[in-house]
């Protein structure tokens, strides 16, 4: 990687995180508040620009095929989203509960879980490790933040893909960069139909008479801000590999059967 070339700059600030670049390189590429968030910060940036290449990728003796053989299935990535309360945890814990009781190895990440323990807001964070931490690495729902949270997530449901996991996540995941950006890292990681995009569409106004955790009552009352839906975008997958309609009525079973025959279809296990 050339930090200082024309290939870098037309690089999104992530992918340039990813490289450990310095702070000022990372606002050389326009993402400032990225960059002061999660750029590095040490005094010696030259030295900081040069870790990338210390770091060698190590070759394990149990690979991917061998775990995968073990465990009967391939490791997958299957992704929900959707509107805060389309459906997503519903039927990603339906399906889950489907496929562990077929004897699959598999894992469930959730949105609201994850962000007690990875991706805590900065007020989790700040009696353990202080204000500043807390504010460099801490999460809310501003863009900048979905976009750190679904890349760490991304990253680590990768891994549990890897370890041949059928990894479920239910994140409300807006942004479709973000989203690609995921899939990109999980074909990386093994093969390019590891990803799968589950789109929970579920019209806002069906979301919004849910409401089981009344924040769309907060949010238009202006009590949360960057609501999905109400004054924050969600931007619908253009071509997912499975859409489920989560307004036309249609039982939790029925749409958790729907992903299972997909997969089976697609010869997951
Ligand atoms: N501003 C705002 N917008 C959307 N959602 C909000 C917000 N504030 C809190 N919540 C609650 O947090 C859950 C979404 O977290 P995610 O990590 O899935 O969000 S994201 O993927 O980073 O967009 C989401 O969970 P679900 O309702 O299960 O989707 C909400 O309960
Ligand atoms: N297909 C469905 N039909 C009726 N209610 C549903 C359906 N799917 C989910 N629900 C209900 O909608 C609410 C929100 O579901 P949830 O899974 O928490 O959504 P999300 O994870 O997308 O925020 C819950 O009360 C759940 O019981």
């Amino acid at each position: 990687m050339n930090p200082g070339g024309q290939v870098l700059k037309q690089l999104h600030c992530s992918d340039a995180i990813q490289g450990s670049l310095a702070c000022e390189m990372v606002e050389e590429l326009g993402g400032v508040e990225y960059a002061d968030r999660c750029g590095t910060r040490d005094s010696d940036k030259e030295k900081q620009m040069d870790v990338s290449k210390d770091i060698v990728w190590h070759q394990h003796s149990v690979d991917r095929e061998q775990r995968e053989r073990q465990l009967g299935q391939q490791g997958c990535v299957i992704w929900f989203t959707g509107l805060s309360g389309c459906g997503k945890s519903t039927i990603a814990n339906a399906l889950d509960a489907m496929l562990v009781s077929e004897g699959r190895a598999t894992t469930l990440l959730d949105g609201d879980n994850v962000r007690h323990g990875l991706c805590a807001p900065p007020a989790v964070l700040e009696p353990e490790h202080g204000a500043e931490f807390a504010e460099r690495f801490g999460l809310g729902f501003g863009a900048v933040d979905r976009e750190e949270n679904i890349r760490r997530i991304g990253n680590v449901a990768a891994l549990m893909a890897s370890a041949g996991l059928i990894t479920l996540t239910a994140f409300v995941s807006p942004y479709r960069r973000d989203r690609d950006r995921v899939r990109k890292i999980v074909a990386q990681a093994g093969r390019a139909s590891d990803f799968v995009e589950v789109f929970v569409d579920t019209p806002l106004e069906v979301c919004e008479a849910r409401d089981p955790k009344g924040l769309y009552k907060k949010a238009r009352a202006g009590e949360i801000k960057h609501f999905t839906g109400i004054s924050d975008p969600y931007e619908s997958p253009e071509s997912p590999e499975i859409r489920l309609d989560g307004g036309a009525g249609e039982s939790v079973e029925a749409m958790a059967g729907q992903v299972r025959e997909w997969l089976v279809g697609k010869g997951v296990f």
